[in-house]
């Protein structure tokens, strides 16, 4: 019965933060409210068939991507969780255990980042399973770092693996996926890190001008905060950029930049430093991944737009110097 499942649900989150008044089992949740501060609020789900299959994914990892998928939004605009509502669909004859694993593995997920699940929803799907998160979360008061923040001379950087979670969804589509070389890809597909630091950076950090997460590639990151600043940028990072997908991409026979560019998925963090306002962020974000320093990338920089372009131009230092022009592509629900 929906009523016992819900008891289950609740059962399985455990307690409350002082925060939430009233969370699971009545008409709404009732939260403090966060006194002077932003509300940020953001939502994404998981489908089968869409975005993980059951024969790719534990139902406990389905259940923590879930959130951490939001939380990277979040966690790129100096957010904190404050909580977070679920949606989901659930097919006819659908295993119940899957559900009550699927909901540890959120559970779990939900403590680690401190993020109670405090309401949802519970309907029949007549498709695959399907789960839709809400997540709310608070920031200070006037500091927003949006898409539209790039200025021309800005610096662009990335932190992450990009291409990394596309090696990891291929090597699993071609039966590769126990493959040792593939073992960090299919982490960082089924597995995907978010950065909670990022966020109190952010807030401390005023050269951090504009951020993104990439979830939908490194493309449409660069295009859509290049698109949304009026700005053209000019892409030229170190030569071993990519080193970490030569391993999956020639066991793959796929082209590395193209993982790289449209995979989608790793939720890395694109972000814009601006020179000439004071701060530390790129030190402190070193400090943050000493041991793995390649995972900060500069990726280049931001130019001003020709006059009368309506898009902006991305081009990228190619051979012999040159700069080849880059196309907007990536992953697209639409398409
Ligand atoms: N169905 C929708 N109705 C209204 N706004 C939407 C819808 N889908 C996406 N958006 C908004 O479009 C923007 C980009 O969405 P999306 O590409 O999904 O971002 P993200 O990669 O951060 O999840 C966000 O502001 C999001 O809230
Ligand atoms: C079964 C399956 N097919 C294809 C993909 C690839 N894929 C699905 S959604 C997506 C992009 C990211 O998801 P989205 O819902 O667009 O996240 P958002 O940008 O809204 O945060 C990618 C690359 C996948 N993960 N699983
Ligand atoms: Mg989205």
């Amino acid at each position: 019965m929906e009523s016992d499942w819900i008891k289950k649900f609740s059962g399985i989150l455990g307690p409350m933060p002082p925060r939430v008044l009233r969370g699971i089992g009545d008409d709404v949740a009732c939260l403090v409210s966060p006194a002077t501060d932003n509300l940020l609020w953001t939502t994404d789900s998981q489908r089968e068939g869409v975005h993980f299959r059951w024969d790719w994914m534990t139902p406990r990892e389905v259940g923590s991507r879930l959130l951490v998928v939001n939380l990277s939004d979040v966690y790129v605009k100096g957010g904190t969780p404050v909580s977070a509502l679920v949606a989901l669909g659930i097919p006819k004859n659908f295993p119940e255990e899957r559900i009550f694993s699927f909901y540890e593995g959120l559970a779990d997920a939900c403590r680690r980042f401190d993020c109670p699940v405090v309401g949802g929803d519970i309907s029949r799907a007549t498709g695959g399973f399907d789960a839709v998160l809400s997540l709310l979360a608070r920031s200070p008061a006037g500091r927003f770092p949006g898409r539209d923040g790039l200025l021309p001379g800005d610096m662009l950087y990335l932190l992450g693996r990009p291409g990394l979670a596309k090696a990891g969804y291929s090597a699993l589509l071609s039966g590769l996926s126990d493959h040792q070389a593939m073992a960090e890809s299919v982490s960082a597909f089924c597995r995907p890190r978010t950065y909670p630091w990022f966020s109190e950076l952010v807030n401390a950090e005023d050269q951090v001008v504009a951020t993104m997460d990439t979830s939908d590639g490194l493309g449409q990151a660069i295009f859509a905060m290049a698109d949304q600043s009026g700005v053209s940028v000019r892409l030229d990072p170190p030569e071993n950029w990519l080193d970490h997908l030569q391993r999956p991409s020639s066991l793959l026979g796929q082209d590395p930049f193209g993982m790289a560019w449209d995979g989608g998925e790793d939720y890395d963090i694109l972000f814009a430093v601006r020179p000439g306002v004071g701060g530390d962020a790129i030190s402190r974000i070193q400090e943050q991944i000493r041991g793995e320093p390649e995972k900060l990338i500069p990726l280049g920089e931001v130019v001003v737009r020709h006059a009368g372009d309506q898009t902006p131009s991305v081009t990228m230092t190619g051979k012999n110097r040159r700069q080849v022009r880059l196309e907007r592509t990536g992953f697209d629900h639409t398409r």
